[in-house]
């Protein structure tokens, strides 16, 4: 199955993909269908009988963790009732009447650096955006949801910022046909024997992965104890690991987790929460470089909401300014939806399930096929950005990036799929994305900050050889340099004085 998947992991092949790809039992040919692609099917896996379908994560290896998670069970992995209802706490980020000001506050000192950088070039610069929001979204997922503070902002340095950066793109792009082979041999063995693989394999991708796993969980296990320590001390803070420390404490000793799965969860939400929402900035700079015209009207609504809010006295955006922004909010949907960054999911049939099609299919013998039996532990890899370009969803033009379909009634509500903007780029049912609020409003706040700032352009040969290149996250990546990570150069020019 692995093997299957990773010959087709070209970003091209996996972006259009359409949903569900069919990946059978072992020894199952793969047989469907091109054409399951429509919105209820997917609600039907994601939505309706939620404990039947679990999260897959490459077949058997799902029981040994990956490196990355310290091969303890992080929430990502978790099923059913094992995930523990205390770490919905996610949820509540986000929420609330004023922006986060410590967002503001990083997007403030990231166009800052990039003013600077202005002053001392002529008047315009290419910037290679992915490591800057990769450390600048490292600094914040760290204050938000651990009280840590990285300091990748200020350190070009910052070895986990550097590690992380790294991580997607080095571990998982290209994989050679020695990995392919191994991985693919990988199913065979007893979990046992992939757990030791993967904790001691002496192959570099494999090292690296390991060697940010190991910062990652010292970093974890010290905030762990400070956070226990507070919390005796009757300090204990707002955010999310000191909500978990204290869930934790006061729960009930049957279910709450361990000390390693406590560490787990600072994996799965840096790994989760971080790169996903970096990526996707990247993604909307390109899109915008490419629409002059979009930047322009968006930068024209910014500016007014900020006269708006000047004129009755207060300085910062608040939650309802953002929300009423349509505009600004078609773009980021729009983006959402051409760029998903996680570009699918997987789902395993626990037990045998019948697939509905929303639409009958005729057979190559004349047979019209309502459903589809899907046996016991089969995986489904469901498509995220097939979903996205869903022409009966999105309308006929669904492979161009136009954030008027959002304004204009194009886009088709009547299936309501997933958490926001009935997109699929969140995941949708009991298992979507916990953090979805946080990465709108972050998304958003570093959105206004950088357009009513900088003016983004970008030279068309270079733009011409940017691909997505599908590592976890859907990375940019330049064609023919795929090996130097993610790339994405773009040209910035300050607005007003510097
Ligand atoms: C642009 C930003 C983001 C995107 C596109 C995204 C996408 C997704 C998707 C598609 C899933 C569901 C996968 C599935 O159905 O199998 C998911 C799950 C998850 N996301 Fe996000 N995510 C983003 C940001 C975040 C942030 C900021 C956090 C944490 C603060 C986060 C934490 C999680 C966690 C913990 C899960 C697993 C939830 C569960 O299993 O119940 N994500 N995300």
């Amino acid at each position: 199955m692995a093997s299957a998947l990773w010959t087709r992991s070209t970003a091209e092949r996996y972006s259009w993909n359409p949903t569900p790809s069919y990946i059978g039992p072992k020894g199952t040919p793969p047989y469907v269908p091109q054409r399951i692609q429509y919105p209820e099917t997917g609600f039907q896996i994601r939505a309706n009988n939620p404990y039947h379908w679990s999260r897959s994560c490459f077949g058997k290896r799902r029981n040994t963790q990956a490196p990355t998670q310290n091969q303890f069970p992080g929430l990502w992995d978790c099923r059913g009732s094992l995930l523990h209802p205390d770490l919905r706490i996610v949820r509540q980020q986000g929420k609330g009447t004023r922006t986060p000001c410590f967002q503001n506050q990083h997007c403030n000192q990231l166009s800052a650096k990039w003013k600077e950088m202005i002053a001392d070039s002529s008047g315009s610069l290419v910037v290679n955006t992915p490591p800057y929001f990769s450390r600048f979204l490292l600094d914040v997922i760290g204050e938000v949801a651990f009280d840590y503070r990285f300091g990748a902002i200020h350190s070009n340095d910052n070895p986990i910022a550097a590690a992380f950066a790294s991580l997607a793109p080095k571990m998982l792009v290209l994989p050679s046909k020695k990995a392919i082979f191994i991985v693919a041999l990988l199913e065979f063995l007893p979990p046992r024997l992939i757990r030791f693989f993967l904790r001691h394999a002496p192959f570099n991708r494999l090292k690296n992965t390991r060697r940010v796993s190991s910062m990652i969980s010292a970093v974890a296990k010290q905030l762990v104890d400070e956070k226990a320590k507070a919390l005796i001390a009757g300090k204990g803070k707002r955010d999310i690991m000191s909500l978990l420390v204290k869930a934790n404490a006061s729960a009930n000793p049957r279910t709450n987790l361990s000390e390693v799965e406590m560490l787990a969860q600072m994996h799965t939400i840096m790994g989760a929460g971080h790169e996903t929402t970096a990526n996707t900035l990247s993604w909307s700079l390109f899109e915008l470089a490419q629409h002059p015209d979009v930047q322009e009207k968006l930068r024209e609504e910014i500016r007014a909401a900020e006269q708006a809010i000047r004129n009755r006295g207060d300085t910062e955006f608040t939650y309802a300014d953002f929300e009423a922004m349509p505009y600004t909010i078609a773009v980021m949907k729009e983006t959402f939806r051409f760029h998903p960054v996680s570009y699918n999911t997987m789902r395993e049939a626990a037990r045998d399930e019948v697939l509905p099609l929303s639409k009958p299919l005729v057979s190559k013998s004349g047979k019209t096929i309502t459903e589809i039996p899907i046996p016991k532990n089969t995986i489904l890899v469901v498509s995220i950005s097939g979903y996205n370009r869903n022409t009966e969803v999105f309308g006929e033009d669904a492979h161009v990036f136009n954030p008027e379909r959002w304004l204009d009634g194009r886009v088709q509500t009547t299936t309501s799929l997933g958490v926001y903007g009935n997109l699929m780029t969140f995941g949708s049912g009991h298992r979507a994305c916990i953090g979805w609020r946080f990465a709108v409003y972050e998304y958003q706040t570093f959105l206004v900050e950088l357009v009513k700032n900088f003016e983004f352009s970008m030279d068309p040969t270079v733009a011409a050889k940017v691909r997505r290149e599908a590592a976890m996250v859907m990375v940019p990546t330049i064609s023919g340099e795929v090996m130097k990570g993610a790339q994405m150069p773009i040209t910035i020019s300050a607005i007003g004085t510097l």
